[in-house]
């Protein structure tokens, strides 16, 4: 019969294959991290085994290779988001130091007194926070995009807010929270018409999606690599070449040198300038693995599955007694990711997700998902949350609806 992706790609997820406090793991909380799948495991494995070294400036053999795999997921990285240039990635810890990387050197160096950064209020706090301390620092000011009356951000309030005193546009492609999938296209062409800037937050849209830079014309693009498949501590910043080459370093150091004297010293050409200190090099090569092992499949074929799956999600929820989902309901022309965020009367998320986890091995987030401005919008300060990922299952979905009409039971067992 009919063999799914999930079912397909589960064989290749060793951390899949276990059980919970008695029960068969049903991991749905792919929008806080991913699982890795083996082949990625054995880059790393690999990598410690048969050429550990430092990169860039060793004259020896395992140097040579080290620094060759390292340079060489920077070109994957940049195949993978249709970047022209490899020199547009800079690799940094997560998503957030790469937000942090444009707010503390284009940002400085850029914004001035009254000068305006256009947000959401979806926004996750890793693309608030760093704003909030540079507008401080320069005097610029943030203005941010509530919701309309689907729940996702308003993207003609955006339009109009838009004026020749926007600098920076900072949205996200997909909310970790909504699910909503914002128009970034159009968003750049607006932006671009004042010599506006755009930053994408694109932690929940590259995993999932096929991305392409150059079609979105994104300014700067973030993404962190244990939510696409590979290992933590590394994620990336795009930004384009003209930009980079403007902009100051981020932290001093090692690598990101030209030439030290005792009164000062000159910096090294993007990306080295950004990338200071000895590079999570396992980690760049594990994420190299990852975009392998992502692309054998295809981020169409991803997708397309992710799709169906969200809207199974959605619809079977939608069955669940006085739940309340957050985000867009979706349809023909109104997509929304494969994650759900929702709470249910008269229960607290955390105890939902505690009951989940604790009598169905099923794990789901609970809390504000670094989105307490989105929260406090939507009158709560927590919510529940699955997010799936291709090697999800329906059957993993029957097993958490399941599970969480069993969870709604035995609360309501109190009232
Ligand atoms: C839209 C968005 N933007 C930025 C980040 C930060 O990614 P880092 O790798 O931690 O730097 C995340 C990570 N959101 C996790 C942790 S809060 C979630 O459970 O939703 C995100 O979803």
């Amino acid at each position: 019969g009919f063999v799914s992706l999930g079912q397909l790609t589960r064989p290749d997820f060793p951390i899949l294959h276990q059980e919970v406090n008695g029960s068969k793991l049903v991991y749905l909380d792919n929008a806080a991290t991913s699982q890795k799948p083996t082949a990625v495991l054995k880059s790393l494995q690999n990598y410690y085994e048969a050429y550990n070294s430092n990169v860039h400036r060793g004259i020896h053999y395992l140097s040579a290779k080290a620094t060759d795999e390292y340079e060489l997921a920077r070109k994957k990285v940049a195949a993978f988001i249709n970047a022209s240039d490899s020199a547009e990635i800079v690799f940094t810890r997560n998503a957030t130091e790469a937000i942090n990387l444009v707010a503390y050197s284009w940002g400085l160096s850029n914004l001035k007194p009254r000068d305006e950064i256009i947000l959401t209020i979806a926004e996750h706090h890793s693309a608030i926070v760093p704003w909030q301390i540079v507008a401080q620092k320069t005097g610029a000011i943030l203005k941010f995009v509530s919701l309309d009356e689907n729940e996702v951000p308003d993207v003609e309030k955006l339009r109009e807010m838009i004026s020749t005193s926007t600098k920076l546009v900072v949205v996200h492609h997909v909310s970790n929270v909504l699910g909503s999938v914002l128009p970034i296209e159009d968003i750049v062409i607006w932006a671009h018409a004042v010599g506006a800037k755009v930053l994408v937050d694109a932690c929940q849209s590259v995993p999932h999606m096929v991305v392409d830079v150059q079609g979105l014309d994104a300014d700067f693009l973030v993404a962190s690599s244990h939510k696409m498949c590979g290992p933590t501590g590394i994620g990336f910043l795009f930004g384009k070449s003209n930009l980079l080459l403007t902009m100051p370093p981020f932290l001093g150091g090692g690598e990101m040198i030209s030439d030290v004297f005792l009164d000062h010293s000159t910096y090294a050409e993007p990306p080295s300038r950004f990338e200071a200190g000895t590079p999570a090099i396992g980690e760049a090569i594990g994420l190299g693995a990852a975009i392998d092992y992502l692309s054998g499949i295809g981020m169409q074929k991803i997708h397309d599955y992710e799709m169906e799956l969200a809207n199974y999600l959605y619809e079977k929820l939608c069955s669940v007694p006085n739940i309340r989902i957050y985000g867009p309901k979706p349809s023909d022309d109104v997509h929304r990711a494969a994650l759900c965020s929702f709470n249910i009367e008269n229960i607290h998320p955390t105890d939902i997700a505690t009951f989940l986890d604790q009598q169905h091995g099923v794990a789901i987030r609970s809390g504000h998902h670094c989105a307490q401005p989105l929260h406090r919008h939507l009158g709560v300060n927590a919510s529940a949350r699955a997010s799936l990922h291709f090697y999800n299952t329906e059957e993993d979905v029957d097993n958490f609806i399941q599970s969480l009409k069993d969870t709604v039971s035995f609360f309501n067992s109190f009232k």
